[in-house]
């Protein structure tokens, strides 16, 4: 894939080309989840680490640049191999004197906070517009049990983070994991570097588990284990090092999902190399969900395979998989009957309000969505082309993209927004060459 950045990430709107139908083998970049990970793991753990095929996109670029901002590590950056070499500085982790700021990425925000618990002075973190929105307050009330003040600068529980740091200690703290497993996976990560045992208890259901599934498991990678009593409490055990050397990422389960929603809607064919049955992402459950609306699939080791076949709609709980909720629905927007998509309150506070977001840019393709205030229902038509508002959502464009690939006439709006995760989204989807003639 080209490090050369795609000029139509600076275009107004792009017009999505249709296509009659495909066969294509779609390489998806690396996990942006499993890249954050690392990158935090490798950064605490004291030891020079290669990430391989890494997400090289705004918000794992933003990490790496505020974890480098603490002066204990480098992280070089690679765009030609997507590898990014973490190397010790060998000084000790310091508050930065400027404010960090990673724009809308939302993981990498909430890691920072427990990180910036390890450095001594006092560390502000912000993003952009909507970051000030999202919802931070139950990190912050657990921090104080380990030993670190943590604080919203406006008193909102949303960013600035004020975060008065050096002293990480461990202990026992309680945390709700209702609004977002990343306060978590949060906690835990940077429990490594605790001078004592931590032990997590989740307060009450935590959401979004496989992403906590993964953080254990890039831990287990770097050679770091953690105790656990199912989803109730986590114990990382103090005195352990992550072990550096190499690491691959394996392809994204999330950005993997818009060529999936493109086979299916399409009567199509994709293979998605390099990721299966093995994976950690929870997002490769879309595949069992596109299988139940119609698709024949095959999951080996190594590869996933979709073929599209007329869709019915399902009912179904997104809660374990709240990113693909978008990339699901456009396929609902194609089946025939409804899809009823339940448990995915999460949405309403990710980079926009992807509830009301899909409904609204649905509607405006003539589908009939019925909007819950934690749930969607979408009756399958014959969508028409529309001007798509993207809300600074690459999932939103992602999404709507596939979308335009069937129904003539779809405009994505801010082309651009597809960089905090998938850079070169545009591209892929060229990739997906007409076999049989181009109804355009
Ligand atoms: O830990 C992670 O890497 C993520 C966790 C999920 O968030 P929630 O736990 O807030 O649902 C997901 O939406 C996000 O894109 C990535
Ligand atoms: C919700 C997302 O990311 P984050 O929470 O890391 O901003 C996402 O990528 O869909």
């Amino acid at each position: 894939m080209s490090a050369t950045p795609d000029p139509r990430l600076k275009a107004e709107s792009l017009t999505v080309r249709t296509l009659a139908g495909f066969d294509e083998t779609v390489r998806v970049l690396g996990s942006k989840s499993y890249t954050n990970r690392y990158l935090a793991i490798a950064s605490l753990s004291g030891q020079e680490t290669v990430i391989d095929n890494a997400l090289l996109s705004d918000d794992t670029v933003y990490l790496a640049r505020a974890i480098e901002a603490f002066g204990h590590v480098t992280c070089d950056i690679d765009h030609a191999t997507a590898r990014i070499r973490v190397t010790p500085t060998g000084k000790a982790m310091r508050a930065p004197s400027e404010e960090i700021f990673v724009g809308g990425a939302g993981t990498p925000l909430r890691f920072l906070i427990s990180m910036a618990g390890h450095a001594e002075g006092t560390t502000v973190i912000t993003g952009n517009a909507r970051m000030q929105e999202r919802p931070m307050g139950d990190l912050l009330k657990a921090l104080p049990a380990l030993g670190v003040d943590a604080t919203a600068v406006r008193g909102n529980g949303s960013p600035p983070i004020r975060v008065i740091g050096g002293s990480f200690k461990g202990g026992a703290t309680s945390i709700s994991g209702a609004v977002s497993s990343q306060f978590t996976s949060s906690l835990i990560i940077n429990a490594l570097r605790a001078q004592t045992d931590t032990e997590i208890t989740i307060s009450d259901e935590l959401i979004s588990k496989p992403y906590v599934e993964m953080t254990l498991a890039a831990l287990k990678e770097m050679g770091v284990s953690v105790d656990r009593d199912e989803y109730r409490r986590f114990t990382v055990p103090a005195g352990q090092q992550a072990r550096g050397g190499q690491v691959t990422v394996e392809p994204d389960a999330s950005g993997m999902s818009y060529f999936l929603a493109a086979a299916a809607i399409l009567q199509s064919r994709v293979v998605i190399p390099g990721i299966g049955a093995g994976s950690h992402q929870g997002d490769v459950h879309l595949v069992q969900a596109l299988e139940r609306m119609g698709c024949r699939t095959e999951v080996t080791d190594d590869s996933i395979t979709l073929t599209g076949g007329p869709l019915h709609g399902i009912d179904i709980d997104m809660e374990a998989m709240p990113d693909v909720v978008p990339s699901l629905a456009i396929a609902a927007a194609y089946a025939e009957g409804t899809t009823r998509i339940t448990n995915i309150a999460s949405l309403r506070v990710k980079e926009c309000d992807r509830i009301a977001a899909v409904t609204t840019e649905l509607r405006k393709m003539g589908i009939d969505v019925e909007e819950h205030a934690d749930a969607m229902y979408i009756t399958g038509g014959t969508p028409h082309g529309a001007v798509i508002d993207t809300y600074d959502d690459h999932r939103i464009a992602m999404t709507f993209a596939i979308g335009g690939l069937r129904t003539e006439g779809v405009v994505i709006k801010d082309p651009g927004c597809v960089a905090k995760s998938f850079p070169t989204f545009w591209q892929t989807l060229d990739t997906l060459h007409p076999t049989l003639e181009s109804t355009k």
